[in-house]
């Protein structure tokens, strides 16, 4: 019989299918990892931008939450967008106890430059939710939101990551460096050591959804019970094998390509 291992996003959607819930289920499908999904907000949005969210209620949540980890096998979780400080503390509350793998992607703003969540979820968030990480996601803008310093030099970003770890609880901490210029290159910090990540920049505007792909992708892997560091080393090839083998959809900033990761590993390609 098959070994399934199960991982479990919670998250805002994106019907364009390039971020949120429907990127993160491809990323587990395609790193053979089964995936189930808790929805926090249904967003309508596409490769332009957001035209509207509808948010759901905590308790319903939390009813979700329930009737998925009352049933299934969930190795892991991840967290996406989630809109609001009640949303996230009656999350906080369930994952508290269950005492899994937790990947927290703290989404805040759309690539479109749209908030997907209000402005007291951060301390919610940092309170809450990022004490339960295993490994925190933020981007160099999310970084200075949760930190409240502004993160410029390589030593600023390593400061974030101590503060991240240290301050508010994380057990790891993974600063992304698709804002910046040159190399994209991604800085772990586990409480002890650093390590970087780095592959080519592309030059492309098809980079829709490659924060939810890459904490998804480490989130996988860590359902399958790899350790973080070999996690973010496989996330970190999935999303760059993602961008590069771009899909040329949709008239704004496409999706990504969750093919290419298995398709390069199919054809020997990959080292
Ligand atoms: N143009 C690019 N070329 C190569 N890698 C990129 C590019 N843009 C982002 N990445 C990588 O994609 C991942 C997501 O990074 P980032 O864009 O900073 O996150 P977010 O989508 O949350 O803003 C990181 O591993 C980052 O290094
Ligand atoms: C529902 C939803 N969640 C998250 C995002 C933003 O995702 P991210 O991966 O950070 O994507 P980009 O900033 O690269 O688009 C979203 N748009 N929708």
């Amino acid at each position: 019989m098959r070994s399934v291992k199960g991982a479990l996003t919670i998250a805002g959607t994106d019907p364009s299918g390039g971020a949120g819930i429907q990127a993160d289920l491809k990323t587990f499908q395609e790193l053979d990892v089964y995936g189930m999904s808790v929805i926090t907000s249904v967003v309508a949005q596409n490769t332009m931008g957001v035209r509207g969210v509808r948010h759901l209620e905590a308790d319903f949540i939390k009813q979700q939450l329930e009737a998925v980890t009352d049933d299934m096998p969930v190795q892991a979780v991840k967290t996406g967008m989630i809109a609001n400080a009640k949303m996230i503390e009656t999350i906080a509350n369930h994952l508290r106890p269950l005492h899994l793998p937790l990947c927290v992607d703290p989404v805040m703003i759309a690539q479109s430059g749209d908030a997907l969540v209000d402005d007291k979820a951060l301390q919610t968030m940092r309170d809450q939710l990022l004490p339960l990480a295993t490994i925190v996601t933020p981007n160099i803008p999310e970084a200075e939101a949760l930190t409240g310093n502004s993160v410029k030099s390589e030593e600023d970003r390593k400061e974030a990551a101590k503060r991240i770890v240290h301050e508010f609880g994380s057990s790891a901490v993974v600063i992304k460096g698709g804002h910046l210029n040159g190399e994209a290159t991604d800085l772990f910090y586990d409480g002890t050591r650093f390590e970087t990540f780095t592959s080519p920049r592309f030059e492309t505007k098809h980079t829709h959804g490659t924060g939810c792909t890459f904490a998804a992708a480490i989130t996988a892997e860590l359902a399958k019970g790899e350790s973080l560091k070999e996690a973010v080393k496989t996330a970190k090839s999935f999303i760059t094998l993602a961008i590069h083998h771009t899909l040329e959809i949709g008239q704004g900033q496409g999706p990504t390509n969750h093919w290419a990761y298995k398709e390069t590993i199919r054809k020997g390609e990959y080292v």
